[in-house]
């Protein structure tokens, strides 16, 4: 599937929860969609699962608009954080509707999960505490196979140890039938392992889309005298820098070799530490 974002805006009022933004997604990879509170995140998910529509620009999925595109959608699957099932329904018929929404179901991994969450397939939903609602969530997200699939921060109440199983299963699962995932969390640190790209929104603007390997091992936050720093970053890609009680740290493309050889310090960038910094002073 290829998602092309074209000049997307989304306008409430006066304020831009997208402002412009353009890109395009052409492989199946596991996409981590980063960002402060209210950048835009969710407004973009919500076009792309052809919920809302957006003020101008489009979103394309295989040339075609997701919104109100019955066919289109069932190769989609949106999971938010809360609120994705009817309250009266019980979990049995909620496993029941997607399944018949989706062609790409698979039924004996929707068994598996809610074993393995230790869900009672009678309960109905409004019965369920918010950990077990978000484990319904993941069961439906992962069980769809839709060719996309987004997780809007989908393990509100969910424990450690049941975060850390939905991201083994996600892996292996992804790793069976590679699909378009797009991963939208604030637990940076602990799912950023997942991502293979990056995407980082900032006032409805995309501000950064690396490959996170890219991110991992060829960029550095390197610390030294302003002038040093500014002289080792002159003919490099510099994606941040800032100044403190004269001194110069930049994030930047490089080995941390090369910085050190010039008598800089280097360190690696976590990406949760990359999108704070570059989205400090703007946002909450
Ligand atoms: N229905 C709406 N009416 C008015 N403003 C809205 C609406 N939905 C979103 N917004 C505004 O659009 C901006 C982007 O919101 P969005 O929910 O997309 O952000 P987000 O990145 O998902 O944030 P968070 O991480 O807090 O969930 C915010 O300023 C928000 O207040």
């Amino acid at each position: 599937m290829e998602i092309s974002v074209k000049d997307l805006t989304k306008k409430y009022k006066d304020k831009y929860a997208l402002d412009h933004v353009s890109f395009s997604i052409l492989e199946p990879k596991i996409y981590g969609l980063l960002g402060r509170n209210g950048a835009g995140k969710t407004t973009f998910m919500e076009i792309l699962a052809g919920h809302i529509l957006a003020t101008s620009g489009e979103i394309t999925i295989n040339n075609e608009n997701p919104f109100d595109n019955q066919h289109l959608i069932e190769s989609i699957c949106l999971i938010k954080e809360g609120n994705n099932f009817k309250r009266d329904l019980s979990i049995k018929n909620v496993l029941c509707i997607y399944s018949m929404f989706y062609p790409t179901w698979d039924p004996d991994l929707a068994e598996e999960l809610v074993k393995i969450y230790g869900l009672d397939k009678k309960a109905k939903v409004k019965t369920l505490s918010k950990g077990m609602e978000s484990a319904l969530g993941i069961i439906v997200g992962l069980s769809s196979k839709a060719p996309i699939t987004i997780f809007d921060e989908p393990y509100i109440g969910l424990d450690a140890a049941a975060r850390r199983r939905f991201y083994e299963i996600l892996l292996e699962e992804y790793e069976k039938e590679k699909r378009i995932i797009i991963f939208s969390t604030h637990l940076i640190d602990e799912v950023s392992l997942l991502f293979e790209e990056i995407l980082i929104i900032q006032d409805g603007r995309l501000i950064l889309r690396e490959e996170a390997d890219v991110l991992r091992h060829s960029t550095c936050a390197v610390t030294g005298s302003i002038q040093q720093v500014e002289a080792f970053s002159k003919d490099k890609k510099v994606l941040n820098k800032k100044e403190l009680a004269g001194m110069m740290t930049a994030f930047v493309y490089c080995r941390k070799e090369e910085a050190v050889a010039e008598g800089l310090k280097a360190e690696g960038i976590p990406v949760q530490e990359l999108m704070i910094h570059l989205t400090e002073n703007k946002g909450a």
